[in-house]
């Protein structure tokens, strides 16, 4: 069989099946950017291989994969930061005009290349730690003009840097000034005209919004969604994350790739995603960030068969986080994710929240995009807070 590269003597977590897929004295061959074979060296078919790469006895796992940010965006929120040291709770800064809406004013005040180049050191700590596709929205732009400048810059890092990105629209991210006391008439504008725009443009790969007290409601979220299938975009949603309004079952009845927080999901919802396959994306930076206390439910996911994907939710207000290590470690110390959940958190089914058949795991026939680490076992890619044991990242098989 002939290959580009063999990556040979190392131990692999393939993340293929539901669990680590751990195989000893591996082997990796690619050609063309993807996966020919991926297994124990002595079941190998015969190679004939360029290049030979001998891993010693380091621990490869698919590339990671982000499936949850707001990496693009204009200033940051420190000021708030403090005003919420000073007692003021995440909801009370939002409806004081602060949040999201601040943002707005500072991403429609940059340039395209101003939101890459802002962008680009926050890309940068992810691809330092092994991310091979990361997923970016825009939501911050919040008028026809500034979202497509998002989602143009958006498309433009994964031309400046070596890794995929995956655009989501997150027009229903808030509610401008230009449209207070008119949410249905914001609403209706991203319907009729915004969505068919961004489709018509291919700027986005996907459509989200966020269902929540502050942001949307489940009707206009049901509207959005319709908007979205006439376009042929799928969907995910910012639901359950600080009430319950049965977002996340509403999601699934639409097919959506995931939902996302999920700390205020009931059984219903549960029972809603398991049976339309859609994948439960924890957030445990924005958790930690704004001092949560209310956990996501996940026995019951994991009871219920439900896939959990875990991100950093990059955003300047309430996950300021470049950190997939920091993540795993997060899904684990706060959510009780077991090592293998974490590690199949940012691969196999961040992959599947985004609706990417192509990756995530170690098989013949996906990317081959690694990470190759400097551990002893995989746990201690969940163990450590700070530390990053990356000793070589293979983005389409370079
Ligand atoms: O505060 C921000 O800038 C965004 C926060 C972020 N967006 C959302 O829908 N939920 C969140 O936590
Ligand atoms: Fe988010």
């Amino acid at each position: 069989m002939q290959c580009d590269t063999v990556w040979k003597g190392a131990r692999l977590a393939t993340m293929a099946g539901t669990g680590l897929g751990a195989v000893a004295h591996g082997l990796i061959a690619a050609r063309d950017g993807v996966i020919l074979y991926a297994g124990p060296a002595d079941a190998a078919p015969r190679l004939e291989a360029a290049r030979v790469v001998d891993c010693g006895g380091r621990w490869i796992t698919p590339g990671l994969i982000d499936c949850h940010t707001h990496l693009v965006h204009g200033g940051d929120r420190a000021a708030e930061f403090e005003m919420r040291l000073d007692g003021a709770s995440y909801e009370e800064i939002a409806r004081a005009g602060g949040g999201i809406v601040s943002t707005m004013r500072a991403t429609r005040a940059a340039s395209e290349d101003a939101l890459v180049a802002s962008a680009l050191p926050r890309l940068d700590a992810l691809i330092a730690e092994g991310a091979t596709t990361v997923e970016v929205k825009s939501g911050y732009g919040l008028d026809r003009e500034t979202e497509l400048r998002m989602l143009r810059a958006a498309r433009r890092l994964g031309r400046e840097r070596r890794v995929h990105i995956a655009t989501t629209y997150l027009g229903a991210h808030a509610l401008p000034p230009e449209y207070a006391g008119d949410p249905d008439g914001y609403v209706a504008m991203l319907c009729d005209e915004a969505l068919a725009e961004v489709a018509a443009l291919g700027l986005a790969d996907a459509v989200d919004a966020f269902c929540e007290g502050i942001g949307f409601t489940p009707a206009q979220t049901e509207r959005i969604f319709a908007a979205a299938a006439r376009h042929g975009l799928p969907v995910k949603l910012h639901a359950e994350q600080l009430s319950n309004l049965s977002g996340a079952a509403l999601a699934a009845r639409h097919g959506a790739l995931s939902a996302d927080h999920l700390e205020f999901l009931d059984e219903a919802g549960i029972a809603a995603m398991a049976a339309a396959g859609t994948v439960a994306t924890l957030l445990p930076g924005a958790f930690y960030f704004v001092r949560e206390t209310q956990l996501p439910p996940i026995a019951q996911l994991r009871a219920a068969g439900v896939p959990i994907a875990l991100a950093t939710d990059c955003n300047p207000g309430t996950s300021p986080l470049t950190s997939l290590l920091l993540v795993m470690n997060m899904g684990a110390t706060l959510f009780r994710l077991t090592v293998a959940e974490c590690l199949a958190g940012v691969t196999r089914n961040a992959a599947r929240a985004l609706g990417l058949g192509d990756r995530g795991t170690l098989e013949a026939g996906k990317r081959c995009d690694l990470a190759i680490w400097d551990v002893e076992r995989p746990a201690e890619l969940v163990y450590r807070m700070g530390f990053n044991p990356l000793h070589a990242r293979i983005w389409s098989g370079q």
